[in-house]
């Protein structure tokens, strides 16, 4: 069976080169494109949600200078109050007698504003909460089924692997933008009001303010698309942490770490990928650290310049001490809140950067696409299905995989393929299931293309088992139905199926039977034999009414007596249906119709065993030494 090409990466990927500043600019700005689809995403979640999360902030954002311009009027009341010439007898008798009524009423709508404000932060939380776990959901899935639509081609590159690995840190880290996306809106707001309020004292001040802390948006926006380069240049090397983490901690892998001892070299290659990780990291988070601090110390001293100056003219008689309290309140708020609003920007343009992977991967789209006009498979197979000098190579590759490949399967005819390791035998199934499509060359079924079939019509059609067939973590039952998952609920047709493949006397020894968790992952799971899991998978293929079976490897875990039965099975059923098996046993091979002996991606030679043996080729050499080895 062939290598996989979408393993990890070991070589450390080269950093990409700096783009220019103007690029570099056009590039930070541009990443808020992406931010009016993520809204329509996050829209389709809950509009209801959404609005709702919106409303509260906007009664949020306008909050704060209210209550600073109601301190204001408390304040310089108190004093008109103080400065009278009376000072009242009591308490109950001042608040009940006029002079303290309008007094009253601001320290009522400011307790009221308090309430409001607690009452609404709550809220927010609450919807915020709800919504984010909704878009979560969303995004998963939304992975998880454009996933699915994606070729097999493209799931073996390692360009797809680091996309995807990026697009799913987008949906497990990066959801909080949405939060942000919303703070932003409130923060503005209130920023809003607040300026104006300040504003209308002295433009000048808020003015100041703003280019105070340009410097340390500045630093932040840079600082942020940095720590995004450096992860995307360290794609690879997550992807061999995930890896080495996931070998070094599952049940499957811990029988051969413990007896070849490979625990050290796990942490060991383990500890070399995250030691450059992270010594990139540190450097980057020390630059950031010194600079935000200089930046920061710029924004103070702009700072307390203009609250020296709000403080002199308050002495001067030009401001009132009501003024002053709503001024320097209003000021330090201002400040805090333009350099929360600043930051959470180029933070939000950082997290933006990362919807670019999630929406890139999700723009991706199969390169076997169906054509326009489809044809239906023949259903049944009259006349075979014919390989015309079929010639394929692997993405990325130069070696044909098959080249000039001329072969047929008769309706009803079993035609066992043989060759050497890597002569291309799984690589026959792979085009003929549509899994990859022939560089040179067709295939054809009753003369029909495969490229002018509906790829889902094809699969439906064709019962098919590949060497490395699934272990899923699920039921005996589901583990059989998954053979044709529309079938989940149809008891009878899973036991049909168990029966065909052998696998219901595997079932009949298990505790819950049918209703048995399968390996170790779930709670009270248990697991098989090689050669129980291979009868449950062959079980699979006979969920379907196929046209064509193939069976890639099928009986090299079963015992003698159990692959004599499986094929016995599999002849009796075939009633007009073709099979095409791969097998290197000759004991599988012989009772084939047909041989067809592959070489480098040729066929080599072909015929019956009798045939085959008579001829004294590469076939009867084969045989002739597996036989050997019996004797
Ligand atoms: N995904 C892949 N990317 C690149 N090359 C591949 C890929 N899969 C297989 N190959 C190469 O294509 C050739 C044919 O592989 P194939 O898996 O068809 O061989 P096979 O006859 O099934 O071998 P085996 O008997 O070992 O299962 C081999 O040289 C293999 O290295």
């Amino acid at each position: 069976m062939a290598e996989q090409s979408g393993e990890f990466v070991t070589q450390a990927t080269p950093s990409p080169v700096r783009p220019p500043w103007r690029a570099r600019l056009a590039n930070r700005f541009g990443v808020y494109a992406n931010v009016p689809r993520m809204f329509r995403q996050i829209w389709r979640c809950s509009p209801a949600l959404t609005l709702g999360g919106i409303t509260l902030r906007l009664v949020q954002a306008v909050q704060p200078s209210l209550a600073l311009y109601v301190g204001k009027l408390i304040v310089d009341e108190v004093i008109h109050l103080g400065s009278q010439s009376t000072p009242p007898a009591s308490l109950l008798a001042w608040s009940l007698h006029g002079p303290a009524s309008r007094l009253e009423g601001w320290i009522a709508l400011e307790f009221m504003l308090i309430i409001l404000s607690d009452l609404t932060a709550r809220a927010t939380t609450l919807v915020d909460g709800l919504l984010n776990e909704r878009y979560i959901n969303d995004v998963s899935l939304s992975l998880m089924g454009h996933a699915a639509t994606l070729d097999l081609q493209q799931f073996e590159s390692s360009e797809l692997q680091d996309l995807l690995e990026r697009a799913r840190r987008q949906a497990s880290g990066r959801n909080n933008l949405l939060v942000q996306l919303f703070n932003i809106a409130e923060i503005g707001l209130t920023a809003l009001t607040l300026a104006a309020g300040v504003m209308a004292f002295a433009p000048w001040m808020v003015l100041l303010l703003v280019l105070a802390l340009l410097p340390a948006t500045a630093g932040e926006a840079h600082f942020n698309a940095e720590g995004y380069r450096l992860l995307r240049a360290r794609t690879a090397e997550r992807r061999e942490m995930d890896y080495l983490r996931h070998i070094g901690s599952t049940a499957e892998h811990a029988k051969e770490l413990r007896l070849f001892g490979l625990g050290g070299f796990l942490v060991g290659r383990f500890r070399a990928a995250a030691a450059t990780v992270m010594a990139q990291n540190r450097r980057l988070a020390l630059r950031r650290f010194v600079w935000s601090g200089v930046f920061g110390a710029i924004g103070s001293v702009a700072y307390y310049a203009v609250y020296i100056v709000i403080v002199w003219d308050t002495v001067r008689g030009r401001f009132s001490v009501g003024d002053l309290t709503f001024l320097s309140g209003s000021f330090l708020r201002l400040h805090t809140i333009l350099s929360r609003l600043l930051m959470a920007i180029t933070q939000t343009a950082s997290q933006a950067q990362y919807l670019d992977d999630f929406f890139a991967f999700l723009d991706l789209r199969p390169a076997i696409a169906p054509a326009a006009t489809t044809i239906p498979f023949p259903s049944p197979i009259r006349q075979g299905i014919r390989f015309e000098k079929v010639g394929f190579r692997y993405p990325g590759t130069d070696r044909w995989a098959l080249r000039n490949l001329d072969l047929t399967i008769g309706a009803g005819e079993t035609v066992a393929l043989v060759g050497e390791n890597g002569a291309g035998k799984t690589t026959i199934v792979k085009l003929l299931t549509r899994l990859y499509e022939p560089d040179e060359g067709q295939i054809t079924v009753d003369g029909i293309s495969l490229s002018d079939m509906d790829p889902a019509d094809l699969h439906a059609h064709i019962g098919v088992i590949f060497q490395d067939f699934v272990r899923y973590s699920l039921t005996a039952a589901e583990n059989i139905a998954v053979g044709r998952i529309e079938a989940l609920s149809d008891t009878a047709r899973i036991r049909a199926a168990a029966r065909e493949g052998l696998a219901d006397g595997v079932v009949g020894r298990l505790p819950l039977g049918y209703d048995q968790p399968l390996g170790k992952q779930l709670a009270r799971g248990r697991e098989l034999s090689g050669g129980e899991w291979q009868k449950i998978a062959i079980s699979r293929a006979y969920m379907r009414d196929a046209d064509l079976l193939i069976l890639d490897e099928p009986t090299s875990a079963l015992d003698a007596r159990a692959e004599a039965d499986v094929f016995e099975r599999l002849r009796a059923l075939r009633q007009g249906r073709a099979a095409l098996v791969i097998s290197h046993r000759f004991s599988t091979v012989r009772t084939a119709d047909r041989i067809v002996v592959l070489e480098h991606g040729r066929v080599l030679e072909t015929g019956s065993h009798a045939q085959l043996v008579a001829n004294g080729g590469r076939y009867a050499e084969l045989f002739a030494l597996q036989a050997a080895g019996y004797r």
